[in-house]
Protein backbone atom coordinates (compact mmCIF):
# COMPACT_ATOMS: atom_id res chain seq x y z
CA UNK A 1 0.00 0.00 0.00
CA UNK A 2 2.85 2.16 0.90
CA UNK A 3 3.74 1.83 -2.80
CA UNK A 4 0.73 3.61 -4.13
CA UNK A 5 1.57 7.01 -3.37
CA UNK A 6 4.53 7.02 -5.13
CA UNK A 7 3.04 5.32 -7.98
CA UNK A 8 0.22 8.53 -8.13
CA UNK A 9 3.32 10.78 -7.79
CA UNK A 10 5.41 8.81 -10.74
CA UNK A 11 1.78 8.67 -12.79
CA UNK A 12 1.36 12.30 -12.51
CA UNK A 13 4.67 13.78 -13.00
CA UNK A 14 4.85 11.67 -16.26
CA UNK A 15 1.80 12.59 -17.66
CA UNK A 16 2.86 16.28 -16.84
CA UNK A 17 5.98 15.73 -18.96
CA UNK A 18 3.32 14.15 -21.48
CA UNK A 19 1.36 17.03 -21.39
CA UNK A 20 4.61 19.45 -21.52
CA UNK A 21 5.80 17.44 -25.19
CA UNK A 22 2.96 17.51 -26.54
CA UNK A 23 2.67 21.64 -26.05
CA UNK A 24 5.71 21.79 -27.59
CA UNK A 25 5.41 19.83 -30.36
CA UNK A 26 2.19 21.71 -31.18
CA UNK A 27 4.15 25.23 -30.68
CA UNK A 28 6.52 23.70 -32.89
CA UNK A 29 4.32 23.78 -36.26
CA UNK A 30 5.26 26.44 -38.67
CA UNK A 31 2.55 28.84 -39.98
CA UNK A 32 -0.11 27.03 -41.82
CA UNK A 33 1.29 23.73 -41.16
CA UNK A 34 -0.91 21.12 -40.10
CA UNK A 35 0.14 17.81 -38.28
CA UNK A 36 0.00 14.36 -40.86
CA UNK A 37 -3.60 12.70 -39.87
CA UNK A 38 -3.18 9.49 -38.60
CA UNK A 39 -4.32 7.08 -35.39
CA UNK A 40 -4.83 9.00 -32.18
CA UNK A 41 -2.49 7.04 -29.52
CA UNK A 42 -2.77 6.94 -25.50
CA UNK A 43 -0.89 9.24 -23.34
CA UNK A 44 2.66 8.42 -23.48
CA UNK A 45 2.59 5.05 -25.12
CA UNK A 46 1.05 6.50 -28.57
CA UNK A 47 -0.62 4.04 -30.65
CA UNK A 48 1.19 0.31 -29.89
CA UNK A 49 -1.27 -1.35 -27.74
CA UNK A 50 -3.19 -2.42 -31.02
CA UNK A 51 -0.44 -3.01 -33.49
CA UNK A 52 -0.17 -6.94 -33.28
CA UNK A 53 3.19 -8.47 -33.10
CA UNK A 54 2.67 -10.44 -36.38
CA UNK A 55 2.32 -8.92 -39.84
CA UNK A 56 2.10 -6.24 -38.10
CA UNK A 57 2.07 -4.34 -42.10
CA UNK A 58 -1.26 -5.47 -42.59
CA UNK A 59 -2.32 -3.14 -39.31
CA UNK A 60 0.09 -0.01 -41.20
CA UNK A 61 -1.85 -0.38 -44.33
CA UNK A 62 -5.15 -0.79 -42.89
CA UNK A 63 -4.32 2.84 -41.41
CA UNK A 64 -3.26 3.85 -44.77
CA UNK A 65 -6.59 3.48 -45.74
CA UNK A 66 -8.35 4.97 -42.88
CA UNK A 67 -5.85 7.87 -42.61
CA UNK A 68 -4.32 8.04 -46.23
CA UNK A 69 -1.17 7.26 -48.47
CA UNK A 70 0.93 9.10 -45.61
CA UNK A 71 0.01 9.41 -42.07
CA UNK A 72 1.33 9.36 -39.02
CA UNK A 73 1.70 7.56 -35.63
CA UNK A 74 3.52 8.09 -32.64
CA UNK A 75 5.23 5.02 -30.09
CA UNK A 76 6.61 6.38 -26.75
CA UNK A 77 7.35 9.91 -27.69
CA UNK A 78 8.94 9.33 -31.34
CA UNK A 79 7.00 10.41 -34.32
CA UNK A 80 6.45 7.22 -37.16
CA UNK A 81 5.45 8.53 -40.66
CA UNK A 82 4.05 5.66 -42.90
CA UNK A 83 3.95 5.93 -46.46
CA UNK A 84 2.00 3.61 -49.08
CA UNK A 85 2.36 5.59 -52.12
CA UNK A 86 5.46 5.39 -54.17
CA UNK A 87 5.16 8.60 -55.57
CA UNK A 88 4.86 10.61 -51.80
CA UNK A 89 8.01 7.79 -51.41
CA UNK A 90 9.85 9.02 -54.07
CA UNK A 91 8.88 12.51 -53.25
CA UNK A 92 10.77 12.80 -49.80
CA UNK A 93 13.28 10.03 -49.53
CA UNK A 94 14.81 10.42 -52.97
CA UNK A 95 13.79 14.13 -54.03
CA UNK A 96 14.30 15.37 -50.69
CA UNK A 97 17.32 13.11 -49.60
CA UNK A 98 19.30 15.44 -48.20
CA UNK A 99 16.76 15.53 -45.39
CA UNK A 100 15.29 11.98 -45.56
CA UNK A 101 18.55 10.04 -45.74
CA UNK A 102 19.62 9.15 -42.23
CA UNK A 103 18.47 6.41 -39.88
CA UNK A 104 16.98 6.24 -36.84
CA UNK A 105 18.24 4.71 -33.39
CA UNK A 106 17.88 0.88 -33.01
CA UNK A 107 17.37 0.97 -28.96
CA UNK A 108 18.70 -2.35 -29.12
CA UNK A 109 21.86 -1.96 -31.11
CA UNK A 110 22.59 1.92 -29.70
CA UNK A 111 25.78 1.94 -32.00
CA UNK A 112 24.00 1.20 -35.11
CA UNK A 113 24.38 5.05 -36.44
CA UNK A 114 27.95 5.70 -35.34
CA UNK A 115 29.74 2.41 -34.91
CA UNK A 116 30.85 1.79 -38.53
CA UNK A 117 29.60 -1.68 -38.47
CA UNK A 118 26.65 -1.80 -40.34
CA UNK A 119 26.35 0.32 -43.33
CA UNK A 120 22.47 -0.16 -43.92
CA UNK A 121 21.88 0.96 -40.55
CA UNK A 122 24.53 3.42 -40.13
CA UNK A 123 23.58 7.49 -40.07
CA UNK A 124 24.22 9.28 -42.70
CA UNK A 125 27.74 10.43 -42.25
CA UNK A 126 31.40 10.32 -43.97
CA UNK A 127 31.75 7.12 -42.62
CA UNK A 128 28.73 6.04 -44.34
CA UNK A 129 29.67 7.69 -47.86
CA UNK A 130 32.68 5.52 -47.54
CA UNK A 131 31.35 2.46 -47.07
CA UNK A 132 28.43 2.74 -49.62
CA UNK A 133 31.68 3.72 -52.32
CA UNK A 134 32.97 0.65 -51.36
CA UNK A 135 30.17 -1.68 -51.53
CA UNK A 136 29.37 -0.25 -54.52
CA UNK A 137 32.45 -0.58 -56.10
CA UNK A 138 33.18 -4.08 -55.09
CA UNK A 139 29.61 -5.35 -56.19
CA UNK A 140 30.10 -3.48 -59.82
CA UNK A 141 33.41 -5.78 -59.87
CA UNK A 142 31.50 -8.65 -59.23
CA UNK A 143 28.52 -8.39 -61.34
CA UNK A 144 30.87 -7.25 -64.32
CA UNK A 145 32.17 -10.91 -64.09
CA UNK A 146 29.08 -12.22 -64.00
CA UNK A 147 29.20 -12.87 -60.21
CA UNK A 148 31.89 -15.29 -60.89
CA UNK A 149 29.36 -18.18 -61.78
CA UNK A 150 29.13 -18.56 -57.65
CA UNK A 151 25.36 -18.40 -57.96
CA UNK A 152 24.75 -21.03 -60.49
CA UNK A 153 27.53 -23.70 -58.99
CA UNK A 154 24.99 -22.86 -55.81
CA UNK A 155 21.56 -23.50 -57.87
CA UNK A 156 22.91 -26.90 -59.04
CA UNK A 157 23.59 -28.19 -55.91
CA UNK A 158 20.16 -26.73 -54.59
CA UNK A 159 17.74 -28.38 -57.19
CA UNK A 160 20.08 -31.62 -56.65
CA UNK A 161 19.14 -31.45 -52.91
CA UNK A 162 15.34 -30.05 -52.98
CA UNK A 163 15.64 -33.72 -55.50
CA UNK A 164 16.45 -35.38 -52.56
CA UNK A 165 14.06 -34.21 -49.89
CA UNK A 166 11.93 -31.29 -50.87
CA UNK A 167 10.24 -31.54 -47.14
CA UNK A 168 13.80 -29.89 -46.02
CA UNK A 169 13.32 -27.06 -48.92
CA UNK A 170 14.10 -24.06 -46.19
CA UNK A 171 17.14 -25.69 -45.03
CA UNK A 172 18.33 -25.96 -48.24
CA UNK A 173 17.11 -21.95 -49.72
CA UNK A 174 18.95 -21.14 -46.62
CA UNK A 175 22.11 -22.88 -47.37
CA UNK A 176 21.41 -21.71 -51.11
CA UNK A 177 21.40 -18.29 -50.53
CA UNK A 178 24.45 -18.44 -47.40
CA UNK A 179 26.85 -20.60 -49.61
CA UNK A 180 26.42 -18.04 -52.74
CA UNK A 181 26.79 -14.95 -50.88
CA UNK A 182 30.15 -16.53 -48.97
CA UNK A 183 31.51 -17.60 -51.83
CA UNK A 184 31.09 -13.66 -53.31
CA UNK A 185 32.24 -12.48 -49.95
CA UNK A 186 35.47 -14.56 -49.23
CA UNK A 187 35.20 -17.04 -51.96
CA UNK A 188 34.84 -20.20 -49.80
CA UNK A 189 31.44 -21.66 -48.74
CA UNK A 190 33.14 -22.55 -45.35
CA UNK A 191 31.66 -19.31 -43.11
CA UNK A 192 28.17 -19.88 -44.90
CA UNK A 193 26.99 -21.77 -41.67
CA UNK A 194 28.09 -19.22 -38.71
CA UNK A 195 26.76 -16.65 -40.81
CA UNK A 196 23.40 -17.95 -41.21
CA UNK A 197 23.26 -18.11 -37.22
CA UNK A 198 24.60 -14.44 -36.26
CA UNK A 199 22.86 -13.20 -39.24
CA UNK A 200 19.42 -14.58 -37.95
CA UNK A 201 20.80 -13.14 -34.51
CA UNK A 202 20.89 -9.53 -35.61
CA UNK A 203 17.74 -9.74 -37.69
CA UNK A 204 16.14 -10.40 -34.13
CA UNK A 205 18.18 -7.50 -32.71
CA UNK A 206 17.28 -5.18 -34.46
CA UNK A 207 13.14 -5.93 -35.89
CA UNK A 208 10.70 -4.06 -33.90
CA UNK A 209 9.24 -7.66 -33.09
CA UNK A 210 12.81 -9.28 -32.02
CA UNK A 211 13.39 -7.30 -29.01
CA UNK A 212 11.28 -5.18 -26.68
CA UNK A 213 13.76 -2.14 -26.57
CA UNK A 214 13.07 -1.81 -29.46
CA UNK A 215 9.12 -0.99 -29.25
CA UNK A 216 9.47 -0.10 -25.39
CA UNK A 217 13.06 2.21 -25.99
CA UNK A 218 13.61 2.98 -21.94
CA UNK A 219 14.94 -0.84 -21.61
CA UNK A 220 17.84 0.26 -23.76
CA UNK A 221 18.71 2.19 -20.28
CA UNK A 222 18.31 -1.13 -18.12
CA UNK A 223 22.09 -1.95 -17.61
CA UNK A 224 23.61 -4.87 -19.13
CA UNK A 225 23.45 -7.49 -16.20
CA UNK A 226 19.61 -6.77 -15.82
CA UNK A 227 19.25 -6.85 -19.84
CA UNK A 228 19.02 -10.09 -21.29
CA UNK A 229 18.73 -8.14 -24.82
CA UNK A 230 22.13 -6.77 -24.12
CA UNK A 231 23.95 -10.08 -23.31
CA UNK A 232 22.48 -11.83 -26.05
CA UNK A 233 23.46 -9.25 -28.32
CA UNK A 234 26.65 -9.05 -26.66
CA UNK A 235 27.41 -12.90 -27.06
CA UNK A 236 26.26 -12.47 -30.78
CA UNK A 237 28.60 -9.70 -31.84
CA UNK A 238 31.47 -11.26 -30.74
CA UNK A 239 31.15 -14.30 -32.71
CA UNK A 240 30.02 -12.25 -35.77
CA UNK A 241 33.71 -10.41 -35.25
CA UNK A 242 35.46 -13.49 -35.07
CA UNK A 243 33.75 -14.89 -37.93
CA UNK A 244 34.34 -11.80 -39.73
CA UNK A 245 38.60 -11.82 -38.34
CA UNK A 246 38.99 -14.79 -38.89
CA UNK A 247 37.49 -14.52 -43.08
CA UNK A 248 40.09 -12.04 -43.50
CA UNK A 249 42.61 -14.28 -42.52
CA UNK A 250 41.57 -17.03 -44.41
CA UNK A 251 41.88 -14.61 -47.66
CA UNK A 252 44.90 -13.48 -46.78
CA UNK A 253 46.26 -17.04 -46.16
CA UNK A 254 45.06 -17.74 -49.60
CA UNK A 255 46.38 -14.87 -51.32
CA UNK A 256 49.98 -16.10 -50.02
CA UNK A 257 49.53 -19.43 -50.94
CA UNK A 258 48.01 -18.36 -54.89
CA UNK A 259 44.91 -20.20 -54.16
CA UNK A 260 42.66 -17.28 -53.38
CA UNK A 261 39.36 -17.40 -55.31
CA UNK A 262 37.22 -14.50 -56.60
CA UNK A 263 35.87 -12.85 -53.94
CA UNK A 264 35.17 -9.10 -52.43
CA UNK A 265 37.89 -9.18 -50.16
CA UNK A 266 40.25 -10.42 -52.68
CA UNK A 267 38.71 -7.34 -54.89
CA UNK A 268 39.63 -5.14 -51.49
CA UNK A 269 43.22 -6.40 -51.13
CA UNK A 270 44.40 -7.27 -54.34
CA UNK A 271 42.86 -4.20 -56.66
CA UNK A 272 41.42 -1.77 -55.02
CA UNK A 273 44.13 -0.67 -51.70
CA UNK A 274 47.19 -1.18 -54.64
CA UNK A 275 45.32 2.14 -56.61
CA UNK A 276 47.69 4.85 -55.91
CA UNK A 277 44.63 6.32 -54.35
CA UNK A 278 43.55 3.48 -52.52
CA UNK A 279 43.49 5.08 -49.26
CA UNK A 280 39.90 6.32 -50.25
CA UNK A 281 38.86 3.21 -49.94
CA UNK A 282 38.76 2.95 -45.88
CA UNK A 283 40.92 0.74 -43.75
CA UNK A 284 41.22 -3.13 -44.13
CA UNK A 285 39.04 -3.05 -41.26
CA UNK A 286 36.30 -1.09 -41.80
CA UNK A 287 36.02 -3.05 -45.21
CA UNK A 288 35.61 -6.50 -43.18
CA UNK A 289 32.27 -5.15 -42.02
CA UNK A 290 31.65 -3.69 -45.42
CA UNK A 291 32.03 -7.12 -46.79
CA UNK A 292 30.16 -8.58 -43.60
CA UNK A 293 27.28 -6.15 -44.36
CA UNK A 294 26.54 -7.57 -48.14
CA UNK A 295 27.22 -11.25 -46.22
CA UNK A 296 24.36 -10.58 -43.94
CA UNK A 297 22.01 -8.96 -46.48
CA UNK A 298 22.93 -11.62 -48.55
CA UNK A 299 21.95 -14.69 -46.24
CA UNK A 300 18.58 -12.74 -45.11
CA UNK A 301 16.73 -11.74 -47.66
CA UNK A 302 16.84 -13.82 -50.56
CA UNK A 303 15.52 -16.78 -48.89
CA UNK A 304 12.24 -15.49 -48.90
CA UNK A 305 11.31 -14.59 -52.45
CA UNK A 306 12.58 -17.95 -53.20
CA UNK A 307 10.40 -19.54 -50.49
CA UNK A 308 7.13 -17.27 -51.78
CA UNK A 309 7.86 -18.43 -55.34
CA UNK A 310 7.11 -21.84 -54.03
CA UNK A 311 4.00 -20.70 -52.68
CA UNK A 312 3.01 -19.21 -55.73
CA UNK A 313 3.61 -22.12 -57.65
CA UNK A 314 1.21 -24.22 -55.44
CA UNK A 315 -1.70 -21.26 -55.70
CA UNK A 316 -1.10 -20.62 -59.58
CA UNK A 317 -0.21 -23.73 -61.18
CA UNK A 318 -1.35 -22.53 -64.21
CA UNK A 319 1.73 -20.01 -64.31
CA UNK A 320 3.65 -22.69 -63.67
CA UNK A 321 3.07 -24.43 -66.47
CA UNK A 322 3.45 -21.33 -68.41
CA UNK A 323 6.83 -20.64 -67.12
CA UNK A 324 7.93 -24.24 -68.26
CA UNK A 325 7.06 -23.29 -71.65
CA UNK A 326 9.12 -20.54 -72.27
CA UNK A 327 12.18 -22.51 -70.26
CA UNK A 328 11.50 -25.57 -72.34
CA UNK A 329 11.31 -23.27 -75.73
CA UNK A 330 14.38 -21.16 -74.58
CA UNK A 331 16.87 -23.31 -73.71
CA UNK A 332 15.97 -27.06 -73.84
CA UNK A 333 17.51 -27.12 -70.38
CA UNK A 334 18.04 -25.75 -67.48
CA UNK A 335 18.30 -21.91 -67.46
CA UNK A 336 21.33 -20.01 -67.43
CA UNK A 337 22.22 -16.51 -66.67
CA UNK A 338 23.20 -16.37 -70.36
CA UNK A 339 19.35 -16.92 -71.05
CA UNK A 340 17.94 -14.26 -69.61
CA UNK A 341 17.27 -11.70 -72.25
CA UNK A 342 15.21 -14.70 -74.04
CA UNK A 343 13.06 -14.75 -70.61
CA UNK A 344 11.05 -12.49 -70.19
CA UNK A 345 8.16 -14.28 -68.40
CA UNK A 346 10.73 -15.75 -65.89
CA UNK A 347 11.43 -12.11 -65.21
CA UNK A 348 7.88 -11.47 -64.97
CA UNK A 349 8.14 -14.36 -62.46
CA UNK A 350 10.89 -12.64 -60.39
CA UNK A 351 9.26 -9.53 -60.29
CA UNK A 352 6.36 -10.32 -59.53
CA UNK A 353 7.08 -12.58 -56.48
CA UNK A 354 8.75 -9.79 -54.98
CA UNK A 355 5.68 -7.54 -55.86
CA UNK A 356 2.67 -10.55 -54.24
CA UNK A 357 4.87 -10.88 -51.17
CA UNK A 358 7.52 -8.25 -50.50
CA UNK A 359 10.06 -9.20 -48.34
CA UNK A 360 10.69 -6.54 -46.46
CA UNK A 361 6.91 -5.16 -46.16
CA UNK A 362 7.32 -2.41 -43.54
CA UNK A 363 10.75 -1.34 -45.42
CA UNK A 364 13.87 -0.12 -44.09
CA UNK A 365 13.22 3.05 -42.20
CA UNK A 366 14.65 6.28 -42.72
CA UNK A 367 14.67 8.95 -40.38
CA UNK A 368 14.68 13.04 -41.07
CA UNK A 369 17.90 15.20 -40.44
CA UNK A 370 15.70 18.79 -40.37
CA UNK A 371 12.15 19.93 -39.89
CA UNK A 372 10.05 19.68 -43.33
CA UNK A 373 6.76 20.61 -44.22
CA UNK A 374 5.41 18.33 -47.57
CA UNK A 375 1.99 19.64 -49.29
CA UNK A 376 1.00 21.59 -46.10
CA UNK A 377 2.05 18.93 -43.60
CA UNK A 378 4.73 19.40 -40.86
CA UNK A 379 7.32 16.64 -40.74
CA UNK A 380 9.91 16.60 -37.41
CA UNK A 381 13.35 16.32 -37.32
CA UNK A 382 14.13 13.21 -35.62
CA UNK A 383 11.19 11.27 -37.31
CA UNK A 384 10.97 7.83 -38.41
CA UNK A 385 10.02 7.51 -42.11
CA UNK A 386 8.69 4.11 -42.86
CA UNK A 387 8.24 3.47 -46.91
CA UNK A 388 5.59 0.95 -46.29
CA UNK A 389 6.77 -1.40 -49.47
CA UNK A 390 3.40 -4.06 -48.56
CA UNK A 391 1.24 -0.98 -49.18
CA UNK A 392 3.53 0.08 -52.10
CA UNK A 393 2.53 -3.20 -53.96
CA UNK A 394 -1.38 -3.03 -52.75
CA UNK A 395 -1.97 0.74 -55.08
CA UNK A 396 -4.67 -1.05 -57.58
CA UNK A 397 -3.87 1.95 -60.10
CA UNK A 398 -0.59 0.88 -60.59
CA UNK A 399 -1.25 -3.02 -60.18
CA UNK A 400 -4.80 -3.87 -60.62
CA UNK A 401 -5.84 -6.52 -58.71
CA UNK A 402 -2.81 -6.26 -56.38
CA UNK A 403 -4.36 -8.93 -54.62
CA UNK A 404 -3.45 -11.51 -57.66
CA UNK A 405 0.20 -13.23 -58.75
CA UNK A 406 0.12 -12.28 -62.32
CA UNK A 407 3.46 -11.69 -63.91
CA UNK A 408 1.69 -10.68 -66.89
CA UNK A 409 1.05 -6.71 -65.44
CA UNK A 410 5.28 -6.47 -66.52
CA UNK A 411 4.52 -8.61 -70.30
CA UNK A 412 1.42 -7.11 -71.30
CA UNK A 413 0.70 -3.67 -72.80
CA UNK A 414 -2.79 -3.01 -71.40
CA UNK A 415 -1.02 -3.01 -67.90
CA UNK A 416 0.40 -0.17 -66.32
CA UNK A 417 3.73 -1.45 -64.70
CA UNK A 418 4.29 -2.54 -68.93
CA UNK A 419 7.69 -1.76 -70.60
CA UNK A 420 9.89 -2.22 -73.55
CA UNK A 421 11.86 -3.58 -74.71
CA UNK A 422 10.61 -7.18 -73.30
CA UNK A 423 14.47 -8.24 -73.77
CA UNK A 424 15.45 -5.55 -70.99
CA UNK A 425 12.40 -5.17 -69.38
CA UNK A 426 10.96 -6.66 -66.43
CA UNK A 427 14.18 -6.22 -64.39
CA UNK A 428 14.55 -5.36 -60.61
CA UNK A 429 16.25 -2.19 -61.32
CA UNK A 430 14.68 0.63 -59.72
CA UNK A 431 11.73 -1.28 -58.17
CA UNK A 432 10.52 -0.37 -55.33
CA UNK A 433 10.63 -2.80 -53.44
CA UNK A 434 14.70 -2.04 -52.82
CA UNK A 435 14.00 1.15 -51.29
CA UNK A 436 14.66 4.81 -52.04
CA UNK A 437 16.81 7.95 -52.60
CA UNK A 438 20.70 7.42 -51.18
CA UNK A 439 19.72 4.41 -49.30
CA UNK A 440 18.56 2.04 -52.24
CA UNK A 441 19.79 -1.17 -51.79
CA UNK A 442 23.44 -2.65 -52.97
CA UNK A 443 22.57 -6.12 -53.56
CA UNK A 444 20.61 -5.85 -56.32
CA UNK A 445 22.53 -7.82 -59.06
CA UNK A 446 23.11 -10.33 -57.09
CA UNK A 447 19.11 -10.79 -55.96
CA UNK A 448 18.46 -10.66 -59.97
CA UNK A 449 20.71 -13.92 -60.63
CA UNK A 450 20.46 -15.57 -57.83
CA UNK A 451 16.37 -15.41 -58.27
CA UNK A 452 16.72 -15.92 -62.11
CA UNK A 453 18.85 -19.26 -61.55
CA UNK A 454 16.78 -20.32 -58.67
CA UNK A 455 13.20 -20.08 -59.63
CA UNK A 456 13.83 -20.96 -63.52
CA UNK A 457 15.60 -24.34 -61.81
CA UNK A 458 13.07 -25.22 -59.74
CA UNK A 459 10.83 -24.62 -62.63
CA UNK A 460 12.67 -26.61 -65.41
CA UNK A 461 13.50 -29.28 -62.65
CA UNK A 462 9.79 -30.16 -60.95
CA UNK A 463 6.39 -30.00 -61.07
CA UNK A 464 5.75 -28.51 -57.66
CA UNK A 465 2.24 -29.68 -56.63
CA UNK A 466 -0.14 -29.72 -53.54
CA UNK A 467 0.47 -32.77 -51.49
CA UNK A 468 -2.26 -35.74 -51.58
CA UNK A 469 -3.42 -37.63 -48.44
CA UNK A 470 -4.10 -40.93 -49.08
CA UNK A 471 -7.68 -40.64 -49.64
CA UNK A 472 -6.78 -38.42 -52.02
CA UNK A 473 -7.61 -34.89 -50.64
CA UNK A 474 -5.25 -31.57 -50.80
CA UNK A 475 -2.94 -31.21 -47.76
CA UNK A 476 -4.04 -26.94 -47.45
CA UNK A 477 -1.30 -24.50 -48.46
CA UNK A 478 -1.07 -21.41 -46.40
CA UNK A 479 -2.10 -18.13 -48.29
CA UNK A 480 -0.39 -15.42 -46.59
CA UNK A 481 1.15 -16.92 -42.73
CA UNK A 482 4.67 -14.81 -43.00
CA UNK A 483 7.46 -14.55 -39.94
CA UNK A 484 6.98 -11.37 -38.21
CA UNK A 485 11.01 -9.88 -38.24
CA UNK A 486 11.95 -7.42 -40.90
CA UNK A 487 12.59 -10.02 -43.29
CA UNK A 488 9.52 -12.09 -43.80
CA UNK A 489 9.44 -15.45 -44.39
CA UNK A 490 6.81 -17.53 -45.22
CA UNK A 491 5.60 -20.08 -42.31
CA UNK A 492 6.27 -23.41 -43.43
CA UNK A 493 3.76 -25.28 -45.90
CA UNK A 494 4.06 -28.59 -47.59
CA UNK A 495 4.41 -29.92 -51.36
CA UNK A 496 5.45 -32.79 -53.83
CA UNK A 497 8.14 -31.77 -56.00
CA UNK A 498 9.09 -34.85 -58.48
CA UNK A 499 11.16 -34.52 -61.60
CA UNK A 500 9.65 -33.53 -64.30
CA UNK A 501 10.96 -36.81 -66.01
CA UNK A 502 13.82 -38.97 -65.93
CA UNK A 503 15.46 -37.22 -68.21
CA UNK A 504 15.17 -34.22 -65.95
CA UNK A 505 16.15 -36.39 -62.99
CA UNK A 506 19.27 -37.95 -64.38
CA UNK A 507 20.38 -34.37 -65.53
CA UNK A 508 19.65 -32.79 -62.14
CA UNK A 509 21.85 -35.70 -60.74
CA UNK A 510 25.07 -35.07 -63.40
CA UNK A 511 24.82 -31.40 -62.53
CA UNK A 512 25.51 -32.13 -59.15
CA UNK A 513 28.05 -34.77 -59.70
CA UNK A 514 30.38 -32.45 -62.04
CA UNK A 515 29.99 -29.42 -59.74
CA UNK A 516 30.17 -30.86 -56.27
CA UNK A 517 33.18 -29.99 -54.08
CA UNK A 518 35.10 -31.12 -51.41
CA UNK A 519 32.84 -30.25 -48.83
CA UNK A 520 29.51 -31.78 -50.71
CA UNK A 521 31.59 -35.47 -50.42
CA UNK A 522 32.63 -34.99 -47.04
CA UNK A 523 28.88 -34.29 -46.05
CA UNK A 524 27.49 -37.48 -48.63
CA UNK A 525 29.61 -39.15 -46.32
CA UNK A 526 28.78 -37.62 -43.64
CA UNK A 527 24.74 -38.66 -44.68
CA UNK A 528 25.91 -42.28 -45.31
CA UNK A 529 27.65 -42.86 -42.37
CA UNK A 530 24.70 -41.68 -40.26
CA UNK A 531 21.80 -43.21 -42.28
CA UNK A 532 23.98 -46.75 -41.39
CA UNK A 533 24.31 -45.81 -37.91
CA UNK A 534 20.60 -45.37 -37.80
CA UNK A 535 19.78 -48.50 -39.89
CA UNK A 536 22.16 -50.09 -37.29
CA UNK A 537 20.23 -48.85 -34.45
CA UNK A 538 16.99 -49.92 -35.88
CA UNK A 539 18.18 -53.41 -36.52
CA UNK A 540 19.18 -53.38 -32.92
CA UNK A 541 16.61 -52.07 -31.70
CA UNK A 542 14.29 -55.10 -33.19
CA UNK A 543 16.26 -57.85 -32.77
CA UNK A 544 16.62 -56.68 -29.00
CA UNK A 545 12.33 -56.27 -29.35
CA UNK A 546 12.39 -59.56 -30.54
CA UNK A 547 14.64 -61.82 -27.95
CA UNK A 548 12.54 -59.53 -25.23
CA UNK A 549 9.33 -61.12 -26.80
CA UNK A 550 10.54 -64.81 -26.76
CA UNK A 551 11.68 -64.76 -23.88
CA UNK A 552 8.71 -63.72 -22.27
CA UNK A 553 6.74 -66.34 -24.74
CA UNK A 554 9.29 -68.60 -23.07
CA UNK A 555 8.69 -67.63 -19.40
CA UNK A 556 4.31 -67.11 -19.81
CA UNK A 557 4.35 -69.81 -22.50
CA UNK A 558 1.24 -67.51 -24.12
CA UNK A 559 1.23 -65.95 -27.90
CA UNK A 560 1.92 -62.16 -26.81
CA UNK A 561 1.77 -60.17 -30.19
CA UNK A 562 2.48 -56.73 -28.25
CA UNK A 563 6.10 -55.00 -28.97
CA UNK A 564 7.16 -52.36 -30.94
CA UNK A 565 5.88 -52.77 -34.49
CA UNK A 566 8.10 -52.41 -37.59
CA UNK A 567 6.31 -49.21 -39.10
CA UNK A 568 6.63 -47.55 -36.11
CA UNK A 569 10.68 -48.12 -35.89
CA UNK A 570 11.05 -47.79 -39.58
CA UNK A 571 9.17 -44.94 -39.48
CA UNK A 572 11.95 -43.02 -37.21
CA UNK A 573 14.68 -42.75 -39.50
CA UNK A 574 15.85 -39.68 -39.66
CA UNK A 575 18.02 -38.24 -42.76
CA UNK A 576 21.05 -36.57 -41.71
CA UNK A 577 20.24 -33.57 -43.49
CA UNK A 578 17.12 -33.22 -40.82
CA UNK A 579 20.25 -32.40 -38.18
CA UNK A 580 22.20 -30.49 -40.10
CA UNK A 581 23.73 -27.22 -39.15
CA UNK A 582 21.05 -25.04 -40.04
CA UNK A 583 18.50 -23.90 -37.46
CA UNK A 584 15.22 -22.87 -37.50
CA UNK A 585 14.59 -19.48 -39.27
CA UNK A 586 10.96 -19.26 -38.71
CA UNK A 587 10.74 -17.62 -35.64
C1 LIG B 1 15.28 -9.93 -52.10
C2 LIG B 1 16.37 -9.40 -51.62
C3 LIG B 1 16.53 -8.00 -51.11
C4 LIG B 1 15.58 -7.05 -50.86
C5 LIG B 1 14.07 -7.13 -51.06
C6 LIG B 1 16.28 -5.89 -50.36
C7 LIG B 1 15.66 -4.72 -49.99
C8 LIG B 1 16.33 -3.64 -49.43
C9 LIG B 1 15.69 -2.47 -48.91
C10 LIG B 1 14.18 -2.22 -48.90
C11 LIG B 1 16.66 -1.65 -48.45
C12 LIG B 1 16.45 -0.29 -47.78
C13 LIG B 1 16.40 0.79 -48.79
C14 LIG B 1 16.06 2.12 -48.18
O1 LIG B 1 16.38 2.36 -47.03
O2 LIG B 1 15.43 2.94 -48.86
C15 LIG B 1 17.92 -2.30 -48.67
C16 LIG B 1 19.14 -1.77 -48.32
C17 LIG B 1 20.35 -2.41 -48.51
N1 LIG B 1 20.56 -3.62 -49.12
FE1 LIG B 1 19.12 -4.85 -49.82
N2 LIG B 1 17.62 -6.16 -50.34
C18 LIG B 1 17.82 -7.43 -50.78
C19 LIG B 1 19.03 -8.08 -50.92
C20 LIG B 1 20.27 -7.53 -50.69
C21 LIG B 1 21.53 -8.16 -50.96
C22 LIG B 1 21.70 -9.54 -51.58
C23 LIG B 1 22.52 -7.30 -50.57
C24 LIG B 1 24.02 -7.42 -50.63
C25 LIG B 1 24.68 -8.44 -50.96
C26 LIG B 1 21.87 -6.10 -50.07
C27 LIG B 1 22.54 -5.00 -49.58
C28 LIG B 1 21.90 -3.89 -49.10
C29 LIG B 1 22.61 -2.79 -48.47
C30 LIG B 1 24.11 -2.68 -48.23
C31 LIG B 1 21.63 -1.84 -48.10
C32 LIG B 1 21.82 -0.54 -47.36
C33 LIG B 1 22.06 0.65 -48.21
C34 LIG B 1 22.24 1.88 -47.35
O3 LIG B 1 21.68 1.99 -46.26
O4 LIG B 1 22.96 2.78 -47.79
N3 LIG B 1 20.52 -6.28 -50.16
N4 LIG B 1 17.70 -3.52 -49.29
Amino acid sequence: MALLPVAIVISLALFALYLKSKQQRIAKLPAGAKQLPGPKGLPLIGRVHDVPPEKTWLKFYEWSKVYGPIYQHEMFGSVHIWISSEEIAHELLSRRAAVYSDRPLIPNLPTNRTGGEYLALHGRNDTWKRQRRLAQQLMATSANASLHNYPTKERDRFLYLLSQDPSQYREYVEQFTARTVSRLSWGSTHPSGILRKTTFGLLETISPSGALPNVISWLMHVPYFMSPWKQKEYARHEEEARLFKSNMKYVHDRINDGTAEPSFVRTFLNTLTKQTDGAKWGKESEAMYVVGQMAIAGALTIGSPIQSFLLAMLHYPEWQKKLQAEIDDVCGDCPNWEDREKMPLLRAVVKEVIRWRPPVPTGIPHATEKDDVWNGYFIPAGATIHALEWGITRNEELYPDAETFNPARWLEPSYPTYKEPLTQHPNLHGFSQFGFGRRTCQGVPIVEQDLFLAMGGIAWAFNVTKKRRADGTEVPVHWNEYSPLLIAKPAPFEFDAAPRNQAIAARVQAMWESGKGEDDVEEERQRALEKKMEADRVRERHERANKERDEDVASVGGSDTSGPSERGSEGSIATSFEKSDGFDIWA
